[in-house]
């Protein structure tokens, strides 16, 4: 049987609450935007599906209040497929716009192992873009992660352990909670 998230909430500890997720989400907007609004071409923005399209949703409107256009596309690429260890990487779906001499940022969730952004940043790549850039809500603090991976632009901080809500799932649950929480060990 599915794990239930009420259980799950009930011993779960809140680690960021939506104001600290706010805040943060402001901040990258103004680095971003500082990056990149000298640009002819607005940025194409990648949302990492499915856990970056809240965070995606909340930078892109602050980088609109900024004055900074975007151009949308997603993919969907996913290694815990709703558990909570990760396994091979598995193609969902990838972005139809063509990359080739684009500035691609590509926003995602969170950045624990690594994975996830090494491939997707290569493929990319692959793709001729000019440059690939990404954006993180969340990076998890360990020492299992990929070497030579790091974020352009990150939120917060998370603990080593599985945390949930702001796009993150609890089997596939809990996903719009608007705050960050970490399972009970
Ligand atoms: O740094 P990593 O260890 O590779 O993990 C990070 C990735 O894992 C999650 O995706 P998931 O595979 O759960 O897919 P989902 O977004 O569809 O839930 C998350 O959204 C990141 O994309
Ligand atoms: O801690 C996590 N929570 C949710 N999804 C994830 N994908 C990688 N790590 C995590």
């Amino acid at each position: 049987m599915t794990p239930r998230l009420a259980d799950a909430l009930r011993d779960a500890e809140l680690i960021h609450d939506g104001a600290t997720l706010d805040a943060a989400i402001a901040r990258m907007a103004a680095e971003i935007h500082a990056d990149y609004r000298d640009d002819d071409l607005p940025p194409l923005f990648v949302t990492v599906m499915h856990g970056g399209l809240p965070f995606a949703a909340q930078l892109a409107f602050a980088l609109g209040e900024l004055g900074l256009d975007l151009e949308f596309d997603y993919l969907h690429a996913t290694r815990y497929r709703g558990q909570t260890t990760g396994s091979g990487l598995a193609w969902l779906h990838r972005p139809a716009t063509p990359m080739r001499d684009r500035r691609v940022l590509l926003v995602d969730d969170i950045l624990d192992e690594g994975h996830t952004l090494h491939a997707v940043t290569r493929w990319c790549e692959d793709q001729n873009a000019e440059e690939v850039r990404t954006a993180v809500l969340a990076v998890k603090l360990h020492d299992r992660g990929l070497e030579d991976i790091e974020a352009d632009y990150v939120g917060v901080e998370v603990p080593d352990r599985y945390v949930f809500g702001y796009g993150m799932d609890y089997h596939e649950q809990g996903r719009n909670l608007p705050a960050i929480y970490a399972l009970a060990e």
